[in-house]
């Protein structure tokens, strides 16, 4: 059990480390030798790290057949077992370059590579601005992070950062039209019109999380990103070849092994595994506009991937960018999607908007229950 005293010095030091602004890059640059104990994770967090994971079981999937009558059915089909078995997988052949792609990740590790002061002005976490920050809450690890929003909500351009503003632009322009394609493709899995998701709005909002994972000196005492499921819809992730990140496969951590050029795809209902781990949203989930439930509108048919990535133990940077799509409109009723409902497959959720469900959760007002049981309809 924590003490009192020991919970004090773990928020003084939290404060110091956010005070500084420095974030993990600033403490490696530094020379130190240990991690702080506020990045030592609990044993049970870091279940499997030093075993060699099984590499071979997120499916890698075509693209190249899309607009192929002959071809579809089969990436459909691919698309739609990967997601409720897995929840997570990659696509090749998806349309967007890996030259891009390469300088996406370059543009990222120049941005975090820059002097202590350039960063520091942007240290924050304000879902309206660009924020540049170390996670210890959500999903809490060894590395820095910078996010932005797109579309709906979107801040000024300007704001972002010059050093990577062309880039990222351009990443969200591309990977929303490949999320325009999947989404399609999960549509056509559940045996709904390709539109169904983009007519609910589900592209019209985006945010580009761009991670540094810098050296750690301890790695098996800590994580690059915790255990988590994702907070928005769809995520779709390009990441180098380094390697780390793992995807939860029954009791097992599988690795979600780089493949040049490939997208990962993970579905995201990120809700109810966040709820039920950290038992709060933070400021940083706190604006629930960003946040839908694939899962509920699925009428629980796709499953949401627990993933995490490992600390880097190398002293090569890893970089990695995921977009996160969100709905656009939040009055909106949102729940499983009628065409999903029959007698024999009941609807497992009902109805909300999101004005509704946030309104909610921060007024507690959920008779005793957790957010996502108040919406489930089983038991
Ligand atoms: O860096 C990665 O590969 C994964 C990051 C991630 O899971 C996230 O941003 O939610
Ligand atoms: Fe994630």
């Amino acid at each position: 059990m924590a003490t009192v005293k020991e919970s004090y010095d773990r928020a003084k030091e939290v404060k110091q480390f956010e005070d500084s602004k420095l974030g993990v890059k600033g403490l490696v640059d530094s020379g130190i030798t240990s991690i702080p104990r506020f990045f030592v994770l609990p044993p049970d967090a870091l279940s499997g790290v030093r075993r060699r994971p099984n590499q071979d079981v997120v499916p890698i999937i075509d693209l190249s057949g899309v607009d192929s009558d002959l071809l579809r059915p089969t990436i459909v089909e691919n698309v739609a077992r990967a997601s409720r078995e897995l929840g997570i997988f990659q696509v090749v052949n998806h349309g967007i370059g890996v030259d891009f792609l390469e300088r996406v990740l370059g543009a990222i590790g120049g941005f975090h590579e820059q002097p202590p002061e350039a960063k520091a002005l942007l240290y924050r976490r304000d879902l309206y601005r660009v924020s540049f920050f170390t996670d210890l809450d959500i999903a809490p690890g060894w590395r820095d992070t910078i996010r932005m929003v797109f579309g709906l909500g979107q801040q000024d351009v300007d704001e972002i950062p010059e050093i990577i503003r062309n880039e990222v632009v351009e990443f969200d322009q591309r990977v929303t039209k490949v999320g325009e394609v999947l989404m399609g493709l999960l549509c056509e899995g559940l045996g709904v019109k390709t539109e169904r998701l983009k007519e609910m709005t589900f592209l019209q909002q985006r945010s580009i999380f761009a991670h540094y994972y810098s050296y750690c000196p301890q790695p098996d005492l800590t994580l690059g990103t915790s255990s988590h499921t994702d907070a928005g819809g769809l995520t779709i992730l390009f990441q180098d070849q380094k390697g780390g990140l793992q995807a939860k496969y029954g009791e097992d951590w599988v690795d979600v092994k780089p493949v040049p050029g490939a997208l990962v795809v993970n579905i995201g209902d990120a809700l109810q595994v966040i709820l039920y781990k950290s038992k709060k949203f933070n400021r940083f989930c706190g604006n629930f506009d960003l946040i839908f439930v694939f899962q509920i509108v699925s009428n629980d048919e796709y499953r949401s991937a627990e993933h995490r990535v490992l600390a880097n133990s190398s002293q090569e940077p890893r970089i990695s960018a995921a977009v996160f799509f969100n709905p656009g409109d939040v009055d909106s009723l949102y729940g499983p999607l009628p065409e999903l409902i029959s007698t024999e497959k009941p609807a497992r959720f009902r109805q909300f908007t999101f004005t509704e469900y946030r309104k909610r959760f921060m007024t507690k007002d959920l008779d005793g229950k957790s957010l996502v049981n108040y919406y489930s309809l089983s038991e």
